[in-house]
């Protein structure tokens, strides 16, 4: 059984259809989410995080139906979310922030306390548990943001252009946790890195237009690349060139 399945999934913006009848199963493993802007990455993500209803088709994440409440309550204890942009409270330490997003969570209170310095521990930040969230650097917050997304060991993390705004070591830190979580858990993350693609996923999906354009692995993706002679500076950035023209009506213009 998939960890999360989605069928004929509709997501409308207005008068944009941002996901146009959408089918993807996910289990463990980490699942780069790739595409150009407003191809709906986002959307995809805000519906698998319940925090956004869809439109049309269903949703089940850990064999529930998120459509329908009492599910939906469920399934939101085991869901780790990092939305695109992050809020928190600046006047908050950093172990006041994830822990107020463990309570949030409904986390027992008894294992609170240490889930949120190992969470903290995890991305790196244990020497500065007790600083203001306000005095961190820009990578560090999103470092936190990392952190109360998994405070609760989620076994869907969801993460949204998670490495905007980190230095190249930390990317590189990042990416090793991401495959130590991607073990157990559904992890997916959305990026314009093929490099965070090409080194920590183990399958990418390609959305283009609300659409799925590719779903394979990394090496599958960069094998496409290299037999169309697509333009790109890497086998991915050619692989992901490629797979988009292929999906795209013949004649049109790459944007
Ligand atoms: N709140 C909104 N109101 C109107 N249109 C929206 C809204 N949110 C998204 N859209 C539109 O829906 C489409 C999909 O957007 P979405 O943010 O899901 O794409 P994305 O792949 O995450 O893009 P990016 O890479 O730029 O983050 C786009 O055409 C976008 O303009």
């Amino acid at each position: 059984m998939s960890t999360i399945r989605v069928t004929g999934l509709r997501v409308r913006h207005r008068r944009t259809l941002a996901l146009d009848g959408v089918d993807l199963a996910f289990g463990p493993g980490v699942h780069g989410l790739l595409g150009p802007n407003g191809a709906g990455k986002t959307s995809l993500i805000r519906v698998l995080a319940t925090v956004a209803e869809p439109d049309g088709g269903r949703v089940e994440i850990l064999g529930e139906d998120v459509a329908d409440r009492g599910p939906r309550g469920r399934v939101r204890r085991h869901l780790g979310y990092l939305p695109q942009e992050f809020g928190y409270y600046p006047g908050f330490t950093v172990r006041e922030f994830v822990a107020y997003v463990a309570w949030l969570k409904e986390m027992p209170a008894a294992g609170t306390d240490a889930a949120v310095e190992r969470a903290v521990a995890r991305v790196g930040l244990a020497d500065r548990i007790d600083a203001k969230v306000r005095t961190l650097s820009g990578g560090m917050v999103r470092r936190v943001g990392i952190a109360q997304a998994i405070v609760n060991d989620p076994r869907v993390l969801l993460l949204d252009e998670p490495t905007a705004g980190l230095d190249p070591e930390q990317r590189v830190e990042f990416r090793e946790l991401l495959r130590e979580l991607g073990a157990t858990t559904a992890v997916i993350v959305s990026t314009h890195l093929v490099e965070d693609v090409a080194s920590a996923c183990t399958e990418v999906t390609l959305l283009e237009r609300g659409r799925v354009a590719y779903r394979g692995t990394p090496a599958a993706l960069a094998a496409l690349g290299a037999s169309t002679g697509a333009r790109g500076d890497s086998p991915l950035e050619r692989g992901y060139t490629a797979a988009l023209g292929a999906h795209r009506a013949p004649g049109e213009v790459t944007r």
